[in-house]
């Protein structure tokens, strides 16, 4: 099987809204693929369809090797995004149901919950009802159901909600280990540093459609890097070749895109004319950067689009 899932020109339309536009998407098998994009952009649909929740109005699907991804469902983990479990259920029983719902044995479900609760924290509540937990608790149970019958895929949308930094951390440990038991594994998120720790590939979408296809290395030089100039007066004139550096900040910092040919030139020309540098260095950006760069700020609430240039790296 060359891909865990393979998607091309994706479309989902409610109503008069196209909330889909046109997502190509490729998950290798074994790797972990970030899915990112603002609120709105179409990540849970997109997800939808993957699952064969939602039957898309356009494009195809191939998930583990079928067209039909609900026949495969047996093999695949999903992580809603909306969160919901029986209060009434011990946390043992949540897991061993949830994976009877993927065609796992309820004795083995209920084997295997035990020993991933102890492994993952949660000994002391292997026979507490799901309302007696906190909330990240809960999670974590629901997190744990999704994968307890060993699928080779895992889908989970924006599992890192919700969640302290520290159980963040332990998230990032988990999905670490199944990929490591050779799941494959994609996540959507809008917090760009799980991403950039944690995934081999990205597909950053934007307003329903595919952004950027490539690793973080590759999303990371999209924006060149910046160089941070601090000198100790003024600079008598414009450095030469960078118009940028008239831009000074008050407490004499310059910065302006790194030049091609690196700072060896920019060095020279201030130690020739007589300038104090205090400080130099160079800032590259991070997925953070990027991200807004190319489809906007996923702090802001109104998602607003910056309108920089989009950038497409083949897969
Ligand atoms: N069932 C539905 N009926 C009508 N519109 C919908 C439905 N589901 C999603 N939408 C719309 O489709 C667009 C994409 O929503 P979607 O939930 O896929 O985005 P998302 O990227 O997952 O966002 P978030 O990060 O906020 O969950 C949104 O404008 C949303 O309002």
């Amino acid at each position: 099987m060359e891909f865990a899932i393979a998607a091309h020109g994706l479309q989902k339309r409610f109503g008069d809204k196209l909330a889909v536009a046109g997502v190509d998407l490729i998950a290798r098998p074994g790797e972990i693929l970030g899915f990112l994009g603002q609120n709105g952009a179409g990540k849970t649909t997109t997800i939808r369809m993957l699952l064969g929740i939602l039957t898309p109005d356009g494009g195809t699907v191939e998930v583990l090797g079928s067209r039909q991804p609900l026949t495969v469902a047996g093999r695949i983990g999903y992580l809603p995004e909306e969160r919901g479990l029986y209060p009434a259920m011990t946390t043992r029983e949540t897991i061993a149901f949830m994976g009877a719902l993927r065609g796992l044995p309820l004795a083995e479900g209920r084997r295997r919950a035990e020993a991933l609760l102890a492994r993952h924290g949660l000994k002391a509540e292997i026979g507490a009802k799901i309302r007696t937990l906190s909330k990240g608790m809960a999670q974590k149970v629901q997190l744990l159901g999704s994968f307890v019958h060993g699928p080779d895929l895992i889908i989970l949308d924006e599992p890192f909600s919700g969640l302290d930094p520290v159980n963040q951390q332990a998230l990032e440990r988990i999905i670490a280990g199944e990929r490591a038991r050779g799941a494959t594994i994609l996540f959507s998120t809008h917090i760009m540093s799980h991403a950039e720790r944690l995934c081999d590939n990205l597909v950053i979408v934007g307003a329903g459609r595919t952004r950027f296809t490539g690793t973080v290395a590759e999303a990371r030089a999209v924006l060149p890097a910046q160089v941070v100039l601090k000198t100790g007066h003024p600079l008598n004139g414009p450095l030469a070749g960078m118009p940028a550096a008239s831009a000074q900040a008050a407490d004499g910092t310059y910065r302006f895109a790194l030049p091609e040919e690196g700072l060896e030139p920019i060095l020279r020309h201030l130690l020739d004319s007589g300038a104090s540098i205090r400080e130099i260095s160079v800032e590259r950006p991070d997925l953070h950067d990027v991200f807004v760069a190319m489809v906007g700020d996923p702090d802001e609430e109104d998602g607003a689009h910056v309108g920089a240039p989009m950038a497409e790296v083949a897969p």
